[in-house]
């Protein structure tokens, strides 16, 4: 089927490639010309693990191709995926005009049936503002041309995002009752065919419950983590395990095991934006989401708990003290510093009037830029690059894990005593068994592990 995919972002990228794996011959279109040279000179603009293979193989077979032509991009797809971003606008709600410009662009250039398929994260209705953008482009050139817009959000996670797409646990999608919306569902249809071989994945439904549904998903995620951080905070006062609690309650299948986690606090360009997003659509209804409002306060707060048990171990004057920071994006597997907890607890330490050495597997070159932005010059000037994880702790008090990367579950335990002035480290993702720290020589501060040693 010809697809074309309008946005070529983490979302587009990774939904092109795949669609193209399957078979598809896909269309990337990016006003942004420097994304696109580098997509068409073999250069990948993200890191997500298996990426680049999937796209370089589907690029020379011929069923990939990127360009910034928005007239080709209309022609060439009968199904044309909109999955441009929509960051938070001042008040917190979802800013569309990337939607809506992408939406009148299909509308001034098409001469044919299309199926507009809103895969970005868009408030409920948007799509009727999608159609009407587009309807106005085509009563300006006076023609009648028949269309639908359909509702299929996206719920891959980075760091795993080919894997998520190419076996996802649903598929969500949302065509309305018309004529024309029949004929949308039956391409979705067969488009979507190849994932529900071995058992029907796809939810139908009406187009706002479907843009509801990924409010409703990411809202319930967040739920969870701030659920848990908010109990880790009272477990290390009360000196309770939440690792140990989290496994208890885990097992509850009415509860389940995932995203249970505590820890420096969820970041990412989805659970925060969304969460705002949701709670102001409430806000427009003259509804207040309590919840909501509690898991966006907590999670502020959380970001701000390893840099808290810092200031509680060294004082406020972190001056003339030295921290190593290990992890920066803001979670592992991707190069994302987007909302990262790590950027809060740097801006803490660095305000303490400390220094810091950090390093992170693959982020170091989107950490440096985004620091620029959040720190003036003498904070930046208190921050060093290190080149490995072992590189940061010459004469640091302390380690401090803000992302849980593969790389630093095993790390040399006696190393990192030698080189650290104090055998001390906050665990912001509890990697570690407290026991086996205290075992092994080290003053050790979990999330709400604080069995041993009581914050
Ligand atoms: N990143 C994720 O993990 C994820 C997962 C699920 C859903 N989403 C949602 O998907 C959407 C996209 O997110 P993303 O992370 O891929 O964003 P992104 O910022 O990585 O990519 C968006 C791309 O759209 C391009 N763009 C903007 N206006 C355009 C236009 N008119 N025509 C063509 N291209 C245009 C930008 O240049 C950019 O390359 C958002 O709504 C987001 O909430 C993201
Ligand atoms: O138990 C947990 C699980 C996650 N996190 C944190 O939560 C954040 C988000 O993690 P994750 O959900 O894995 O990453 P995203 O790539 O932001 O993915 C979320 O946001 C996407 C965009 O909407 C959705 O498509 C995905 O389904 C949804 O998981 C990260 O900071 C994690 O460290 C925790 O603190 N505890």
């Amino acid at each position: 089927m010809k697809i074309t995919i309008i946005g070529t972002g983490y979302v587009g990228l990774v939904t092109g490639a795949c669609l193209a794996e399957l078979g598809n011959d896909v269309f990337c279109l990016d006003v942004d010309q420097k994304k696109i040279d580098l997509l068409n000179s073999g250069g990948i603009p993200i890191h997500e693990p298996g990426l680049d293979e999937v796209v370089a193989r589907n690029r020379a077979a011929g069923r990939l191709q990127f360009s910034t032509d928005v007239a080709a991009s209309v022609a060439h797809g009968e199904v044309q995926f909109i999955a441009v971003g929509t960051p938070p606008d001042e008040d917190g709600s979802a800013d569309l005009q990337y939607v809506l410009a992408a939406a009148r662009n299909i509308g001034k250039h098409m001469t044919g049936f299309k199926v507009v398929v809103d895969k970005s994260t868009v408030p409920v209705g948007t799509a009727d503002r999608v159609g009407a953008a587009l309807r106005t482009e085509l009563d300006a050139r006076g023609e009648r041309l028949a269309f639908s817009v359909a509702s299929n959000p996206e719920f891959l996670k980075e760091g795993a995002a080919v894997e998520d797409f190419m076996r996802p646990d649903r598929i969500v999608i949302g065509c309305d009752s018309t004529p024309e919306g029949d004929r949308a569902r039956e391409l979705l249809r067969k488009l979507y065919a190849p994932f529900n071989r071995n058992r029907e994945r796809t939810h139908w439904m009406d187009v706002r419950s479907s843009e509801f549904t990924k409010y409703a998903a990411n809202a319930m995620l967040a739920t969870r983590i701030s659920f848990m951080n908010e109990l880790a905070n009272l477990a290390d006062q009360v000196g309770v395990d939440i690792e140990a609690v989290r496994h208890g309650i885990g097992s509850d299948p009415r509860i389940g095991h995932s995203f249970l986690y505590a820890g420096a606090g969820y970041g990412g360009s989805c659970f925060p934006k969304d969460v705002q997003a949701l709670e102001r659509t409430a806000r427009q209804y003259d509804q207040d989401l309590l919840i909501l409002r509690a898991v966006e306060q907590v999670n502020d707060k959380q970001k701000q708990v390893l840099g808290r048990k810092v200031v509680k171990r060294f004082g406020e004057d972190l001056s003339g003290k030295h921290f190593a920071v290990w992890g920066l994006a803001f979670k592992p597997n991707t190069d994302d510093m987007r909302e990262a907890p790590a950027r809060v607890l740097l801006k803490q330490l660095l305000d303490g009037g400390a220094s810091v050495a950090v390093y992170d597997p693959v982020a170091m070159t989107e950490a440096k830029r985004v620091l620029e932005l959040d720190l003036n010059a003498g904070e930046l000037a208190r921050v060093r690059f290190a080149d490995s994880p072992m590189d940061t702790l010459t004469d640091a008090e302390a380690l401090v894990i803000v992302t849980e990367w593969k790389a630093f579950r095993s790390p040399d335990f006696d190393k990192i005593k030698a080189a650290l002035k104090q055998a001390v480290i906050f665990d912001g993702r509890n990697l570690f068994e407290p026991e086996v720290m205290a075992e092994a020589g080290f003053e050790y501060h979990g999330i709400g592990r604080s069995i041993l040693t009581r914050d």
